[in-house]
């Protein structure tokens, strides 16, 4: 998710040639070649996309020590800034660069000083660093993915300090800043794999000529959830439980309570209903986007087995897990904002 999307026109229309020691100002090393006449030509005549840097997967391992009481959170960080100035692409002149090799060091100072409590809170605290100590800082945005520990059970007992890798599914965070604005905090959760054997079906769609898939009363229904929201507000939001609280609502409407399940006519009405009981339950998120994959489970057709091999060829055990193509179902939900239609 970038938001950068927005041109920039190239700042002055002058042919300025970068000094000869390179732009840095400290007039030590090789000269560097000047560039050819033909690269300021006409320069006025474009400007930027999209444009930013930084540094991309900073590991990065937090220990909260609480005696002998142990919690940790291991993440990948990503951060990219945009500059008011862009002599660093037009020029060769590096004196606004704060090196993405400084930024990872930010990374480390600021976990080492201030702890990590959640992904967006530390995607928070980056980014309205970065904004407070460089003026020449626009815009940052900070891309964070959470590997998924989680403490040992031993013997019934939640264990002080040893952990355990539970990839069910992974959680990232991605917060930006501009410059004088509140910051966009989205929350997200992808790779959640699940599966269920009945209580699914998908009948009465369009009839054509092209179609040859028959209703089906009962399906196999397996899918990877990924799904993205957006904060309305940081304040006094619990990050951790709301994260919690999504990945339960994907599990109600699509795995319904033990006993019996929850019917599903669609991948399409499983993933709004799922949707809509996280904008339900969460009044903090003004948005929520899933994407749901259908894989796909194909019925091995034992018709043709004489019953010398098969006595009984009807089957619903056997069945084919198809990895391409498979459908892709998505959809984001909002808030209509309901005071304008007052
Ligand atoms: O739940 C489904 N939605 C579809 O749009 C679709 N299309 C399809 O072939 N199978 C399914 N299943």
């Amino acid at each position: 998710m970038r938001r950068w999307s927005n041109t920039n026109r190239i700042n002055g229309t002058h042919h300025q040639h970068p000094p000869s020691n390179g732009g840095n100002g400290n007039g030590k090393g090789k000269p560097k070649p000047v560039a050819g006449s033909m690269d300021h030509e006409n320069r006025e005549n474009y400007e930027f996309g999209k444009y930013g840097y930084g540094k991309n997967h900073v590991k990065l391992l937090h220990v909260f020590r609480e005696g002998p009481l142990h919690t940790i959170r291991e993440f990948e960080v990503d951060t990219h800034l945009k500059l008011t100035t862009q002599k660093d692409y037009l020029d060769g002149n590096n004196q606004d660069i704060i090196a993405t090799d400084t930024q990872k060091n930010t990374v480390y100072v600021l976990a080492k000083k201030h702890g990590i409590k959640t992904p967006e809170e530390f995607g928070l605290l980056i980014c309205s660093h970065f904004l407070y100590m460089y003026r020449h800082v626009e815009e940052v945005e900070v891309n964070l993915e959470e590997y998924p520990w989680e403490r040992l059970q031993a013997d019934g007992q939640e264990h002080n300090h040893a952990f355990l890798f539970s990839p069910n599914a992974i959680r990232f965070a991605t917060v930006s800043q501009k410059r004088n604005e509140s910051p966009l905090i989205i929350g997200g959760l992808k790779g959640l794999r699940v599966l269920k054997t009945t209580q699914s079906a998908f009948t009465d769609f369009y009839q054509d000529g092209y179609r040859t898939l028959p209703d089906d009363n009962d399906r196999i229904f397996s899918t990877v959830v990924t799904a993205t929201w957006e904060f309305s507000t940081a304040n006094g939001v619990d990050f951790d439980d709301v994260w919690i609280t999504i990945k339960n609502c994907i599990f109600d409407k699509f795995a319904g309570p033990p006993d019996k399940g929850i019917f599903s006519p669609s991948v399409q009405n499983t993933l709004y209903l799922a949707e809509k009981m996280a904008l339900d339950k969460i009044p903090q998120i003004s948005r929520i986007q899933m994407q749901m994959p259908n894989k796909h489970y194909l019925n091995v057709d034992m018709s043709k087995f004489p019953p010398s091999i098969l006595e009984n060829n009807e089957n619903k055990e056997v069945y084919h897990p198809i990895d391409k193509p498979s459908g892709i179902i998505y959809a984001e939900l909002l808030r209509k904002n309901l005071m304008s239609k007052l």
